[in-house]
């Protein structure tokens, strides 16, 4: 009887809270193995309820993922657009041949609306805002920018807390960095300021000693040096790894969004390898110059005090604290307060402002080079108007530029006519957006602005919307912004087709440079229209017969500095 009742497996705990308020395994009955058995049983209970506890938990994803997915065939198909569902044939085709996006989404335009939705594939939907009103709603509201964007950057670049998707990440930095910019123009107000003009103009003067240049690596290497000596002051300028540089960032910036879309990286790849290891080299040189216009700086100090002085009180109410006129990486610092003020970051912030503002900058100058070729009389009258502003200074200041109405109309209607890209991107990565017009666009969405649509928009613009005519920006109910005050500078304030002008973007995302560029490339056109008349090298094609005015996809010309008698 008593071995019978030591046989008891209903007398082993359960639990293990259970083992601990008995006597413990000396007690348990050895037939079904003491407290071993407990042991493994326990272990065994343990296993299986963590298994379970994973499964659900997968299901519990699986499940809302399949939930996310329906309420976005749900929320998607109630946009107009094609019926295709898993992924567009159409869309595919262009994406697959580079064709031209901005052509198709135009005749779907005009087929479902201002409106257009698209898949891209089953989990992924784009759509396409034409009409202005709802684009600028678009661009406010929608406050984040595509994965897609985060990740080319950051693939590039490393650590960066500009060009982030999320809109809460990327906020300080963009901050500081605004603080930054308009700091140099209000330094530049009434002060013999953007000194840089003067060496790119050595510059040019030296390589023009060639016969002809090629008007789009020109432009790149005046970018390039505007954006470096902008960023990194005068230490650019003597720095003997400069040439390396700007090849490994035009190399770079060729390929980064093809290696970003892959959702694994290929490191098994030779060619992605190659291309982490310009990333690498890119790094290191862009860590050099940071250091190298720190001892600059340090050694120097050749920067206005007093003018420094007074930018500083321009800034005392901002909380990103005294800014650093000469070192760029400083006012990354200042703007983090907290995790954004590594110095990995403010590498990845250099770097990132360089890939993007040399591209996009230098398209812009060489797309103005190429009118200038294109239309002498362009030439001419933007000659008559720097020499008549200038009267006879052999300065050119910010506040002198301001007054170049007709310049900054050419700056302008070049960029309306050849945006940065056919598209602006945006998306809302936690919320649905609901537009004025009632429909919701769920979030994870890609919205996109096809650019040439809406800065060429006859309705908006007139039935000489794809014409170069800087006259347009010259209206009167246009005004670019006449100075105010030393740094009145309030370009695109008053424009009153605000919603429908977009190169620079809009909203919460909008270009932070815009103001600064604008300024920066119209003064270093007015300094080059003042000493130089820009020809085209007679060799070239028929083409550029300035007859013809239709040029959205320019050619790249060759042209001829020739120096103007003055
Ligand atoms: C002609 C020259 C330039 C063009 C056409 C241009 C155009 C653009 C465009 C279209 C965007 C996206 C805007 C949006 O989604 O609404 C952008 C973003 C940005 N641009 Fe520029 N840009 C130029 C030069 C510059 C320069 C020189 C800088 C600074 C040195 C700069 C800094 C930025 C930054 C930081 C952003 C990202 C803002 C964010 O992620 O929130 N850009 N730019």
């Amino acid at each position: 009887m008593a071995s019978a009742a030591s046989c008891d497996p209903s007398a082993v705990p359960f639990t293990l809270l259970g083992a601990l308020l008995t006597a413990g395994p000396a007690a348990w009955p050895a037939c079904v193995g003491g407290g071993r058995a407990f042991l493994r049983d326990y272990a065994q209970r343990g296993t299986n309820a963590l298994l379970w506890a994973g499964l659900l938990a997968v299901t519990w994803l699986l499940l809302l993922r399949v939930a996310a997915l329906l309420r976005l065939w749900a929320l998607g198909s109630r946009i107009p657009g094609p019926h295709a569902l898993l992924a567009d044939p159409g869309l595919a085709a262009v994406l697959r041949t580079g064709g031209d996006i901005a052509g198709f989404l135009s005749k779907l335009h005009d087929s479902y609306g201002p409106v257009v939705r698209l898949w891209v594939g089953p989990s992924q939907l784009l759509v396409s805002v034409k009409d202005p009103t709802l684009v600028k709603e678009v661009l406010t509201k929608a406050e984040d920018k595509l994965p897609l964007t985060g990740r080319t950057y950051n693939l590039a670049c490393g650590r960066l807390g500009l060009f982030v998707s999320s809109f809460v990440k990327v906020k300080s930095t963009r901050e500081s960095l605004k603080i930054f910019l308009n700091e140099k123009l209000t330094v530049g107000a009434g002060q013999s300021s953007f000194k840089i003009f003067d060496t790119v103009m050595d510059r040019i003067s030296s390589i023009n000693s060639k016969d002809s240049l090629d008007s789009r690596s020109l432009s790149h290497h005046m970018a390039f040096n505007i954006i470096g000596a902008t960023l990194l002051g005068d230490a650019f300028f003597d720095w003997s790894d400069a040439v390396t540089y700007e090849e490994l960032l035009m190399l770079v910036a060729k390929d980064g969004c093809f290696w970003a879309s892959y959702a694994v990286c290929p490191f098994w790849n030779p060619s992605y390898r190659r291309y982490q290891n310009l990333c690498a080299k890119l790094k290191i040189l862009t860590e050099k110059i940071i250091r190298k216009s720190r001892d600059k700086k340090s050694s120097l100090r050749h920067f206005d005090q007093g003018s420094y002085l007074k930018s500083k009180g321009a800034v005392k109410d901002s909380k990103i604290g005294v800014l650093d006129e000469t070192m760029a990486g400083q006012f990354f610092r200042g703007a983090a307060q907290g995790p954004l003020s590594s110095e990995e970051e403010i590498c990845g912030n250099i770097m990132g402002l360089m890939l993007h503002g040399i591209s996009t900058s230098g398209n812009l100058i060489d797309n103005i080079l190429t009118r200038l070729v294109l239309f002498p009389k362009l030439q001419e009258q933007l000659h008559v108007e720097i020499v008549s502003v200038c009267n006879g200074s052999p300065e050119l200041e910010v506040d002198d530029v301001l007054r170049m109405q007709f310049l900054l109309a050419t700056v302008c209607e070049s960029a309306r006519l050849l945006p940065a890209g056919p598209l602006l991107q945006r998306c809302s990565l936690q919320h649905d957006l609901t537009l004025g017009s009632g429909i919701t666009v769920p979030a994870g969405a890609i919205l996109v602005v096809p650019l040439p649509l809406v800065q060429m928009d006859a309705s908006v613009w007139g039935n000489d919307a794809n014409q170069f005519n800087p006259h347009r920006f010259l209206k009167k109910d246009i005004d670019l912004g006449a100075p105010k005050g030393s740094n009145g500078i309030n370009l695109f304030t008053k424009l009153v087709k605000t919603e429908s002008f977009l190169p620079f973007g809009s909203g919460s995302r909008a270009c932070v440079g815009q103001k600064f560029v604008i300024l920066a490339i119209s003064m270093l056109i007015a300094n080059l229209l003042r000493k130089y008349e820009v020809q085209p090298h007679p060799s070239m094609s028929r083409e550029m017969d300035s007859g013809s005015s239709h040029f959205n996809h320019l050619p790249n010309p060759n042209i001829i500095l020739t120096k103007r008698r003055i």
